[in-house]
């Protein structure tokens, strides 16, 4: 089975960077192509992966096919590999955000099988979060095919297409408000004292525990909260402090304008 991507960006790279670390695929069986030859060459030859020579090559050497690229090219790249999937011998994976099944069909055909997805960053280390969604041309054994190669690099939930921005907001873009927050405890550390690199890791590593006890536990993140919470001690202090300052406001008009963005609204 062989996998190709039609841009390899950011979040592709991410994807292949888990499909290789979990064996999933092996680089032989990855196809990339993009718009500079003088990126995704170098790209594929450090990687060992298959250097296509056009998009539509990628969909004729490729099981599955990848669409990678960013939403405002996404509807002109696929109109110009429409031809190759006229075999049906591919499957369409879609990580383009705001990209919806309807739009894509109207591009290749409601008949081609096609798996919107919206992966998120920790995919390139097997731990990421996947929405899909399925056409109905999608079904069985290509399901479970195009299903899996998230699967294999983290965890996937099915989700209406109509929840994709809200999903888009609180696991694809909050990588980057969590690593945000992590910075910001970090910074804390160091005007208190503490290196830069040694308070980076201590902030991570309370961060990933925390994560990990609030999906082990059967408690919401509240009871977690009120634990560490010492009666007249430090913890409540700091939250206190915190709300003052409106973190619970700031964290959701962030998500707010995440997912207005998303929709379509202005920059
Ligand atoms: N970054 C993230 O965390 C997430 C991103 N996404 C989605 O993933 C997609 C890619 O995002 P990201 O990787 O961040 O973006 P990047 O800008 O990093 O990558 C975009 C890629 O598209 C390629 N490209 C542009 N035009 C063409 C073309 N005509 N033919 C072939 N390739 C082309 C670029 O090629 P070149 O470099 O050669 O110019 C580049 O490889 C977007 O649609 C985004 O919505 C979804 C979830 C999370
Ligand atoms: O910033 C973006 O547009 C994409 C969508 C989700 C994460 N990155």
């Amino acid at each position: 089975m062989k996998i190709g991507f039609i841009g390899v960006g950011g979040m592709a790279k991410a994807i292949i960077a888990g499909l290789l670390k979990t064996k999933t695929f092996a680089p032989e069986e990855i196809v990339v192509h993009s718009r500079r030859a003088e990126v995704y060459g170098p790209y594929a030859k450090e990687n060992g992966l298959v250097a296509a020579a056009s998009n539509e090559a990628v969909v004729t050497a490729s099981d599955l096919v990848v669409l990678a690229v960013t939403p405002n090219v996404a509807q002109d790249v696929l109109a110009g590999v429409q031809p190759a999937f006229e075999t049906g011998n591919h499957l369409l994976l879609s990580i383009v955000a705001g990209f919806s099944l309807d739009e894509i069909a109207s591009v290749v055909g409601q008949q081609v099988p096609t798996l919107r997805t919206l992966p998120n960053l920790n995919v390139a280390i097997g731990a990421g979060m996947t929405a899909v969604a399925a056409n109905d041309a999608l079904v069985g054994d290509d399901l479970a095919a195009a299903r899996n190669v998230f699967e294999s690099i983290g965890s996937t939930t099915a989700l209406a297409e109509d929840q994709f921005g809200v999903f888009s907001a609180l696991a694809g873009s909050s990588p980057a408000f969590i690593d945000f927050f992590i910075d910001s405890l970090s910074r804390a550390g160091v005007k208190h004292g503490l290196s830069k690199d040694q308070a980076t890791k201590i902030a991570a590593q309370a961060t990933l525990g925390s994560a990990q006890m609030v999906l082990a536990s059967d408690q919401i993140p509240f009871a977690l909260i009120d634990q560490v919470s010492s009666p007249g001690g430090s913890t409540v202090a700091g939250l206190l402090a915190m709300e003052e300052a409106g973190l619970m406001t700031a964290v959701v008009k962030g998500i707010d304008a995440t997912i207005k963005r998303d929709a379509g609204g202005p920059a």
